[in-house]
């Protein structure tokens, strides 16, 4: 399977490091960058997302999981990107895994 939504990760990553870089105004991803929590901001965020995940499995609700799926996937993207870390390390340790 191949259509343009293929390198989307890679794009959402990419778009992280550029708000990481120059801190917009109005950009979500600013504001966790520059929250007074700091990373805690974050991984909240992951924790309620997860809880969120988890019901909508339970409910059975595909749209509601691909929803809080997707809520994770950027925020574990910020993660990686406050740590210094990128697709390549998250690439790496599942290749090692095969
Ligand atoms: N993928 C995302 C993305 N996923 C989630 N979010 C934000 O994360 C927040 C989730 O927090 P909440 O759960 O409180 O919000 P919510 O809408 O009530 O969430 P649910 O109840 O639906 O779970 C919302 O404000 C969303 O807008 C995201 N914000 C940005 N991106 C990507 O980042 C790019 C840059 O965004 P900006 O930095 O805002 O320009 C965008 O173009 C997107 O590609």
């Amino acid at each position: 399977m191949s259509d343009d939504t293929d390198d989307v990760i890679d794009d959402v990553f990419a778009v992280i490091e550029d708000r990481k870089a120059n801190l917009p105004e109005d950009s979500y991803t600013t504001s966790l960058f520059t929250h007074e929590k700091g990373e805690n901001a974050v991984l909240e965020k992951l924790g309620e997302e997860s809880t969120e995940l988890i019901l909508a499995a339970k409910d059975d609700d595909r749209e509601e999981l691909a929803h809080e799926a997707a809520d994770i996937v950027y925020h574990m993207l910020v993660l990686l990107s406050m740590k210094e870390m990128d697709l390549a390390d998250l690439r790496a340790e599942l290749a090692e895994r095969r």
